[in-house]
């Protein structure tokens, strides 16, 4: 029977005497929220799953459920509102109540639902203070590190039945990129990993691979009930196998690597198996080091898994779990790690010297000053707030049903499996059918989870989409006869913006803090020849230049930002023009002699803007640009993924695999280097160094996200609209402030407004230019102010109603009343785009906007799949010809129905000749903006 609830109260731990002598006991005061008996008392693990809950489920009432002899440990962890699984309980009544209490079969697991890695485990038990430091400053990009990924890949590669020196020549090849950055030689790394995979190989070929035996490479497995999640290298008769590249001359596995082996046997075991021997294959003990006395001749090692050790790992999971769960940062006297033996001595020493915090192994440097270490707490808290978000998503995984998460977009489901063929290289292409058109935030080049039916319980795996229409094509190291995909929830995005952050302030230039903290004004070299500017390259020169002739405001940004000495602030409302401007800033840098990096939140935006650069630079430069640097031209590379780039600015990607020196070559040389800021996190780029760094969309980025591309370069310019879309972020907290938005208060004369717009007719652009930008922003030219739907070729706006031929028109629709929906509207709205195709509109030029999900699948419904209808989110950096927007909203309202104003600036600034709203006039009419908005679309 298991038991599970929140913890009601304050715990008390104490000890008492029973026949079998001392022993530790604590009481936990629990809200059930469900207890369950699954009838087999003889395993090990109860599940909770779904059909086993029984008596309390529904009562959340409050008991007692004692926790005995180690389990007490645990508890000693727990705070009010935490919730606690127990496996394996016994029910006992005490005083006319029903009471729980641990018996020899159970676990305790702490916050089951934050999902631990296995490897954070590993390094918890390691050092409590070592797991927080890696977490601060992330692995940076280091020989060993490459090395040990390098091995791991062979020996999948060997598993799946690859030959080894094929793998080992196409893996090396693979990572030519890093090891051109770490100075090494394909030969010479090769050779090194064949050494290690030679102890692999002999293993295998000890005749210990026989028939029988089944064997599955890397496999993901995520523990609902412990609350662990790792990807095992392999398993062998559904035992874990772990490689170590490492030298292990001992008898007996490292004690952290049987921690890790162990965490794989709790994973198993609650996938049916029944595990009780793990395998550790140290590479560096094999017949190489066989004349050392104390060496084990054989590279695997072999061991039992106690019972001990298996709850030993579980009550350290459960420490972990709950200082994440409380924010709390670990000192290191948690852990029984020995200071003087740690190579990360020093490091831990200057971290917690300089934010102040309490290390087994003391402090060294001064601290921050105390805004700093302010600042480094709140944003340190807010991006763990975003963590525990992230660790949520992947609880639905097994916390709703598969339609759930169909309808929550996160799951294509009811897929038919067609066939899995095996690939080149041991790995698999699997394909199946989609029987719904559905949608999904799924997308060709994701890395999805992909199941045959449940992504958790079911057998699954991590695929990459390599196609999705009708027929879904996948990759994957292992066949799964596929019918449903999952979004595979990451936490790298998180783990990047606490480096980024560690980063600005730990290691941060002290004059840009200055800025960043508004102690420092942003200094601009003046125009004229007077004052002079002095880039890394030594040159010298002033900005006395007229980039821009028929724009003074982008004329005026494009002076800043080449001239800025700390930085510069565009502020670019919709359609200014903030993508040429960018392009033509970043122009003059490189005619200057610069190193630019140009990032963005998004691809699509990195790539605009890349396009625009390639454009000017053609314009200006007058020569080619090119992709390596040996020859004339400007030399542009595109870092990111073949699938998150545009098919046009492929010849500019940065190719990863070849000859290391050609690889770096093409990197280290380029003028231009243009990556999303999540990029700008990895390894490689942030081995990268940059005059000055562009960054577009900066209003839609968190500050520390927008640090992970300004602290590459000595200088930055950031591009942006802070009344257009915050930041994307799950959690409500200081993350939901740009950098952008913040630097533009503190400094606002670094900033410039760019105020002449290049896509609204007049009429259009009047309500959001008084609303949001003081009414300064106005049609660049006579053109644009006049635009009308009669310009466009084969459209007469005689042919409309009279109402539809105004450039705004509102369209009064009294509405059915739902809360997220609105089928009165939709079907007025397909109406309406009926009647601009019978004027002659194409209906690609046609944009409907709704603002809630649900509402856009009722439209859906009603119009013509060509016509892009979306929330407007996604509509955020394009434009139309027309835009419809459903206000889904009847009878009276409850704050802005966009959410957040900013959507509906967003929203009425999508149009280039015609903007309908549609809805109750009722209801919006009871909100001030709203009313406004009203009276302007009505006149
Ligand atoms: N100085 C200029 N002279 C002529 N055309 C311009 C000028 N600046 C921008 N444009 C034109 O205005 C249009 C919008 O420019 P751009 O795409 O750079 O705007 P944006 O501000 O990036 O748009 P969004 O609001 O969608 O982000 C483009 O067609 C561009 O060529």
């Amino acid at each position: 029977m298991y038991v599970r609830g929140t913890v009601a109260d304050e715990v008390e731990v104490r000890t008492v005497s029973t026949s079998y002598g001392e022993s530790d006991l604590a009481e936990v005061p629990l809200r059930m929220a469900g207890d369950g008996d699954n009838g087999t008392a003889s395993q090990t693990v109860a599940r909770p799953r779904d059909d086993t809950e029984t008596d309390l489920a529904a009562g959340h009432e409050t008991t007692t459920v004692t926790l005995w002899n180690k389990w007490a440990e645990s508890a000693d962890y727990l705070e009010p509102g935490m919730e606690v699984l127990v496996t394996n309980a016994k029910k006992e009544e005490y005083q006319g109540e029903t009471q729980y209490a641990t018996t020899g079969d159970s676990y305790v697991v702490v916050e089951p639902s934050f999902l631990v890695n296995v490897t954070a485990i590993r390094n918890w038990v390691e050092c409590p203070r070592l797991y927080y430091l890696n977490k601060l400053s992330g692995v940076p990009l280091n020989y060993p590190v490459v090395k040990g990924t390098l091995v791991h890949e062979v020996f999948g590669d060997l598993l799946r039945g690859r030959d080894l020196e094929e793998s080992i020549a196409a893996r090396v090849d693979e990572r030519g990129l890093e090891l051109g950055l770490l100075g090494e030689t394909s030969e010479a790394v090769a050779e090194e990993v064949r050494e290690n995979a030679t102890a692999i190989e002999g293993w295998l070929e000890q005749g210990r691979l026989t028939e029988e035996d089944s064997w599955r490479s890397e496999q993901l497995l995520i523990s609902e009930t412990f609350g662990i999640r790792g990807r095992a290298d392999a398993i062998r008769r559904g035992a874990p196998v772990e490689l170590k590249t490492g030298k292990n001359l001992k008898k007996e596995p490292r004690f952290k690597d049987k921690v890790q082996a162990a965490c794989y046997a709790l994973l198993l075991e609650e996938h049916g198996g029944d595990v009780d021997l793990g395998t550790l294959l140290y590479t560096k003990n094999s017949a190489l080091d066989r004349n050392e006395e104390t060496g084990d001749l054989t590279p695997a090692k072999e061991f039992t898994m106690g019972d001990g050790l298996l709850k030993f790992v579980v009550r350290q999971r459960n420490e972990l779990a709950a200082m994440e769960i409380a924010g709390d940062i670990p000192t290191g006297y948690e852990g029984s790690a020995k200071c003087e033996y740690c190579f990360e001595q020093d490091t831990c020493m200057v971290v917690s010297g300089r934010l102040d915090q309490e290390s087994k192994a003391g402090q060294i440097a001064t601290p921050l000053p105390e805004e700093e270490r302010d600042y480094f707490q709140r944003f340190y808290r807010a991006i763990e707030e975003e963590r525990r978000e992230v660790h949520r998503e992947y609880a639905k995984l097994w916390e709703q049903d598969a339609q759930e998460r169909a309808d929550d977009d996160r799951a294509l489901i009811d897929l038919e499996f067609i066939e899995k063929r095996p690939l080149e290289g041991g790995r698999w292409e699997l394909r199946a059918r989609r029987t719904s058109s559905a949608n999904s935030k799924i997308r060709e080049g994701d890395f999805v989870l992909a199941s045959d039916g449940h992504p958790v319980r079911g057998s699954s795996e991590l695929a990459t989409i390599e196609r999705l229409d009708d027929v879904v094509v996948l990759t994957a190291d292992e066949p799964v006869e596929v019918t449903r995909l999952d979004v595979y929830p990451s936490e790298l995005t998180t783990d990047r913006l606490l480096v980024a952050m560690h980063d600005a302030l730990l290691k941060g230039d002290e004059r840009r803090k200055d800025i960043l903290f508004g102690r420092a004004t942003p200094e601009f070299e003046e125009s004229g020849a007077s004052e002079t500017h002095r880039n890394r390259a030594g040159e010298t020169g002033g900005v006395d230049e007229t980039f821009i002739d028929n724009n003074a405001a982008q004329n005026e940004a494009v002076t800043k930002a080449v001239g800025a000495r700390d930085c510069a602030l565009i502020h670019g409302p919709p359609g200014t023009g903030k993508t040429y401007t960018i392009a033509r800033a970043i122009r003059a840098m490189v005619e200057r002699g610069e190193r630019v990096l140009l990032s963005a939140f998004t691809n699509r935006a990195v790539d605009n803007a890349l396009e625009a650069l390639l454009e000017q630079l053609e314009d200006g430069v007058g020569s080619q640009t090119q992709r390596s640097g040996d020859g004339e031209g400007v030399s542009v590379v595109r870092v990111g993924s073949e699938s998150g780039i545009r098919e046009d600015m492929e010849p500019y990607r940065l190719e990863r695999s070849g000859d290391p020196e050609d690889r770096v070559a093409e990197l280290q040389n380029a003028q231009v280097v243009a990556a999303t800021t999540a990029t700008c996190g990895s390894r490689v780029m942030k081995e990268q160094a940059f005059d000055v760094a562009l960054v577009d969309e900066a209003a839609q980025l968190t500050e520390p996200g927008t640090c992970a591309a300004i602290n590459l370069a000595e200088r930055f310019v950031l591009v942006g609209d802070h009344e257009q879309l915050p930041p994307v972020v799950r959690a409500e907290n200081d993350l939901t402030e740009s950098l952008f938005e913040r630097l533009i208060d503190c400094h606002p004369e670094a900033g410039v407004m760019l105020d002449r717009q290049y896509r609204m007719n007049q009429r259009i652009q009047a309500f959001a230019s008084r609303e949001f930008y003081d009414g300064e922003l106005r049609p660049a030219e006579p053109e644009v102010a006049g635009r009308t739907l009669n310009d466009l070729e084969g459209v007469a706006r005689d042919a409309l109603p009279p109402a539809l031929q105004d450039p705004v028109t509102f369209v009064d629709v009294e509405g059915d009343g739902g809360q997220y929906t609105d089928s009165e509207e939709a079907a007025r709205i397909a109406d309406l785009i009926e009647q601009y195709e019978a004027a002659g509109l194409e209906r690609s030029e046609i944009g409907v906007i709704a603002p809630f999900r649900a509402q856009v699948s009722e439209l859906s419904r009603h119009v013509p799949d060509d016509v892009t209808v979306d929330t407007v989110d996604r509509f955020q950096g394009s434009s139309q010809e027309v835009i419809i927007i459903s206000f889904t909203a009847t009878g009276t309202l409850e704050g802005p129905i966009f959410e957040d104003y900013r959507r509906i600036n967003v929203a009425l600034t999508r149009p280039k000749r015609a903007l309908v709203l549609v809805g109750d006039p009722a209801a919006l009419s009871s909100d001030p903006v709203y009313a406004r908005m009203l009276e302007w679309a009505r006149t």
